[in-house]
């Protein structure tokens, strides 16, 4: 079995329990569930922000240990404070060291779009990413059939939040491209052997039709693969890692957007 399989078999467990301890009724009693989500365009396309998509991320199955000591407020704060047009919060114990109060705790620190980033694959936790205030859900393809897709997308837009639709090669998003969508993300790794290359997104970026954002995930590191990245047709630039290794992920931010502009 590889990784994906593993995470996947772990998430049914956990959204199960979910469902066990919390009702839809109490997620739809939140106060984040009445709030109007942030539009995802309007904050990636405004020139004042960098497209920087900055993500907290603790840990990896790829890497391990990322970062145990950095503080989900704090950082955001910095992400946002440098530029970063939203960002992106793990809620993924197991694998990835996060939970749903890093997005509770984001949401109050910050006044810009928030992506729930977990492995959606029933449509409770579409729910919950509402109620904990994230604007922003994210479709794996490589773990969604195309109907799922269609439905999820539709559940997320019906609440106002934005999509955001995870490809990693043309047959993923030749089957899984449909009008419920914000935004389609290449993601550089591949999420079942953990190899990167971003020449992937290069290899896509004109294969997604206009009407979406285009949106490069993973594996950048340095300020030329984003001007190159923009230049080949990118809206938004996904980086976790590259800040989150160092000791403040808000320096690091800091740093690497002074490089862009
Ligand atoms: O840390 P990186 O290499 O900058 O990558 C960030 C982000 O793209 C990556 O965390 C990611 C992309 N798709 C995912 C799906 C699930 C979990 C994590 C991810």
């Amino acid at each position: 079995m590889n990784i994906l399989d593993k995470i996947v078999l772990r998430k049914q467990q956990e959204v199960a329990d979910a469902k066990a301890l919390v009702s839809v009724k109490d997620l739809e009693q939140s106060i984040h569930f009445r709030r109007t989500p942030y539009s995802f365009k309007e904050f990636l396309l405004d020139k004042d922000r960098t497209g920087i998509i900055a993500e907290f991320k603790r840990r990896s199955p790829s890497k391990g240990l990322i970062n145990g000591t950095a503080d989900v407020a704090e950082v955001t704060k910095a992400y946002n404070h440098a530029g970063a047009s939203a960002l992106s919060v793990l809620t993924d114990l197991d694998f990835f060291g996060g939970q749903r109060e890093d997005i509770l705790a984001a949401r109050v620190a910050n006044n810009i779009p928030i992506l729930r980033k977990d492995f959606m694959i029933d449509e409770y936790q579409i729910l919950e990413a509402k109620a904990w205030g994230a604007d922003i859900i994210l479709l794996i393809a490589s773990i969604l059939s195309p109907k799922e897709i269609v439905d999820m997308g539709k559940l997320g837009k019906s609440l106002g939040l934005n999509v955001l639709l995870e490809v990693h090669n043309l047959e993923e998003l030749e089957r899984s491209i449909c009008p419920h969508l914000d935004a389609i993300g290449v993601n550089n790794r591949n999420l079942a052997d953990f190899t990167v290359n971003i020449q992937t997104s290069y290899d896509l970026v004109d294969k997604i039709p206009n009407e979406f954002m285009k949106v490069s995930e993973s594996a950048i590191s340095n300020s030329t693969t984003i001007k190159q990245l923009r230049l080949a047709g990118f809206d938004g630039f996904l980086i976790g890692e590259n800040f989150m290794k160092t000791d403040n992920p808000g320096i690091a931010i800091k740093e690497f957007v002074s490089e862009i502009d």
